[in-house]
């Protein structure tokens, strides 16, 4: 079945478009993830399949219904930097506030169900063992599958993650990947990833697109991922070297300004 479908997809803010023209279609069970620069229009256009932002022309599916109709099918993790953690909240509550937004209502207690099942998520992600710790106070990389926990405690058909590896350690950005990774082939989930640093994650796409608020080009990491493409977004130093059968993506975009990353 056709994931998500976008036709001569268009995305504005007040009339200025943000996305333009962009036309793609993803299966079930696929990854993609897309990439771009700076203002490319990824996180627009990641709101949008996830129906927060609505202001757009030319068409777009989820599951084949427009994406405010399929809400119940899609989780989406924002970057995690943009999260409030003055409030005092555990692991298995960050994680157990996933189901219970889904329902609608806020309990005061959390419904035992609801906390079995952010346990099996937590679980799922390895951080069983500390459940109980204070959210704020984990690591950046335990943050993160804190949050792919919340993600999939609701059951998803599609999971949208934007810059999931941003902000975090060499080490830390492997443990989240491999996460992803286990996702992708334990729960065949369709997942979309947004990303600067296309690397870590190249092993699980199925498919990557590359924006520059135009689609400049979209398929398997084996036709996108090639020198002349990418120097038409990154520049004339830009290149893509296979090592040992794998691609590996030299684009000079660090991402340092706005969230502390570094890709290469
Ligand atoms: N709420 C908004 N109102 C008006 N313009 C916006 C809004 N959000 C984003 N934009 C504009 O839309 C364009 C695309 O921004 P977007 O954040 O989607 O890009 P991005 O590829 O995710 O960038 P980054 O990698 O820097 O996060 C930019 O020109 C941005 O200024």
């Amino acid at each position: 079945m056709r994931a998500v479908k976008a036709e001569n997809l268009t995305i504005l803010y007040e009339e200025q478009r943000a996305v333009e023209d962009v036309t793609f279609e993803l299966d079930e069970g696929e990854t993609m993830l897309l990439l771009g620069p700076n203002g490319a229009g990824k996180t627009t256009l990641l709101r949008t399949i996830a129906a927060f932002h609505r202001e757009y022309t030319g068409k777009l599916e989820v599951f084949g219904r427009k994406p405010e109709e399929a809400r119940d099918l899609i989780s989406y993790v924002p970057q995690s930097h943009v999260l409030n953690e003055r409030v005092p909240l555990t692991a298995i509550e960050v994680v157990a506030m996933g189901g219970i937004y889904r329902k609608g209502f806020v309990h005061f207690k959390i419904p035992k169900e609801i906390l079995q099942k952010a346990e099996e998520a937590l679980g799922f992600v390895g951080l069983a063992h500390i459940k109980d710790r204070l959210f704020r106070e984990l690591s950046g990389g335990q943050k993160q599958r804190v949050l792919l926990a919340r993600a999939l405690i609701s059951d998803p058909g599609l999971l949208l993650l934007d810059e999931p590896l941003s902000a975090l350690d060499p080490s830390a950005r492997v443990e989240v990947a491999n996460v992803l990774d286990k996702i992708k082939h334990e729960s065949g989930i369709t997942m979309i990833i947004t990303t600067h640093d296309v690397n870590p994650l190249i092993d699980i796409g199925d498919k990557v697109l590359l924006l520059n608020r135009r689609l400049i080009a979209f398929g398997t990491p084996s036709k996108v991922l090639r020198d002349e493409i990418i120097k038409t977004v990154y520049g004339p130093l830009a290149r893509v070297i296979p090592i040992e059968g794998k691609l590996f993506c030299i684009t000079g975009d660090t991402h340092l300004h706005r969230h502390g990353g570094g890709g290469i």
